[in-house]
């Protein structure tokens, strides 16, 4: 494909992105690899230029762009060798016209700029690295290292490894065997604040795929009781295949109903070790992941947000037995869902007291600690390790 092809094909996706983000639509990435299952002329090589215009288009647009054409418009402005390639010719951009500015340029939506301190600003929008955390029921660090060259200990958490961003680790020797799983510092960190042991009973109240679930049954060393609940079934169907994989047998998984989790929890109420609350959030914290992610968050959904985070903490609240521990984790930056939403949790709920983590990593915030990619070089989150009297 010419580079002007690729503009246009870039145009084209990035229309769709923009769509779907207002509409609720599919993320960047799924969009993307639809666009080329039906387009068999594009090569690989094509495909990875496409993409990496589209992210660009997508990391410097702090609000949603007016099309797809305005926010590679605003690219181009920055970008002469882009700016070529709006051509004219057939299947190519029409040329920029001398007053077409494209969408400007930006970090955050502007109802967000002073909610996230700008020392964070720049790090919110870089490329992550790939991290992975060893399975230990099957290796040790250090000899996984020795079979991913340029792997190297992440600064803090005990059991991963980091390689540099797009290493493609799915043809590796460690991941056919079961020995790593693909899993950000930060998010090591929050399984690490569990403290989970083998002969304890550890709810994961919100797991999704599982990807802490596997970090806990790994501390846990197989044993003891761990149950793995969620509401989105889609996802916790996603958790059987990797226990598998991992050689994790009896982890337990539960549907919840949204709004009667308890229902299904009832038996847990005063019970548990261990409650671990990764709660549903903004993701402001993984935005260098998902940079269009934030295109899609809104004041209706922040508010709805923090109203579910708290929910589910006085649900967790209940379940967990005298002496036992609640981690509350959000992969968020904002602080009305994290050491906002702590505070109002310790003013509700006076058996409750914030202990520390197990780990140096991160900026302490009113009983909490913040992990941040401009200070910590992880995803953002906040998390706390709340024990109960
Ligand atoms: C941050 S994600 C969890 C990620 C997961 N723990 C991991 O490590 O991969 C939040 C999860 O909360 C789930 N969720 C949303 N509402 C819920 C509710 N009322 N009860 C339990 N889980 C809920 C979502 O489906 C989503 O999977």
């Amino acid at each position: 494909m010419t580079p002007g092809a690729r503009a246009q094909a870039a145009i084209e996706l990035l229309d769709e992105i923009v769509r779907a983000a207002r509409e609720g639509g599919a993320a960047a990435d799924t969009l993307i690899a639809r666009y080329f299952k039906t387009r068999r002329y594009a090569g690989s090589k094509d495909r990875r230029a496409i993409r990496e215009l589209i992210y660009r288009a997508i990391r410097r647009a702090g609000e949603v762009p007016a099309s797809g054409r305005a926010a590679l418009v605003g690219l181009a402005r920055e970008d002469a060798v882009l700016a070529a390639a709006f051509d004219g010719a057939p299947h190519t951009p029409a040329p920029i016209a001398a007053d077409e500015e494209g969408s400007p340029a930006g970090v955050l939506p502007r109802w967000l700029a002073d909610r996230i301190d700008p020392s964070e600003h720049a790090a919110l929008l870089e490329r992550a690295p790939l991290d992975l955390r060893v399975n230990r029921r099957r290796a040790d660090r250090d000899a996984v290292a020795a079979l991913l060259p340029g792997a190297e200990p992440t600064p803090f958490a005990p059991h991963g490894l980091r390689l540099p961003e797009g290493t493609p680790i799915e043809a590796s020797t460690p991941w056919v065997e079961g020995l790593i799983e693909i899993q950000d510092e930060g998010s090591q960190l929050i399984a690490l604040a569990g403290k989970a042991t083998g002969g304890m009973t550890a709810l994961d109240l919100c797991a999704g795929a599982g990807g802490k679930t596997l970090a806990l049954a790994d501390d846990m060393g197989n044993g003891g009781r761990l149950i793995a609940s969620d509401t989105n079934r889609a996802r916790l169907d996603r958790l059987a295949p990797r226990a598998q994989r991992s050689g994790f047998a009896g982890i337990e998984t539960r549907l919840l109903d949204p709004g009667r989790e308890m229902a299904a929890l009832g038996d847990l109420r005063d019970g548990c070790d261990l409650v671990l609350v990764d709660a549903p959030c903004s993701g402001t914290g993984t935005w260098r992941r998902n940079p269009e992610a934030r295109w899609r968050l809104s004041p209706d959904r922040l508010a709805k947000l923090v109203e579910t985070q708290a929910r589910l903490l006085d649900l967790a609240a209940d379940l967990v037995r005298p002496g036992g521990a609640l981690v509350y984790a959000v992969c968020s930056l904002l602080d009305e869902e994290g050491a906002g939403q702590l505070r109002a949790f310790l003013g509700r709920q006076s058996s409750f007291a914030a202990a520390q983590l197990p780990f140096s990593a991160g900026r302490y915030q009113d009983g909490g600690t913040l992990l941040s990619p401009g200070h910590d070089g992880t995803d953002g989150f906040f998390v706390a390790r709340l024990v109960r009297a």
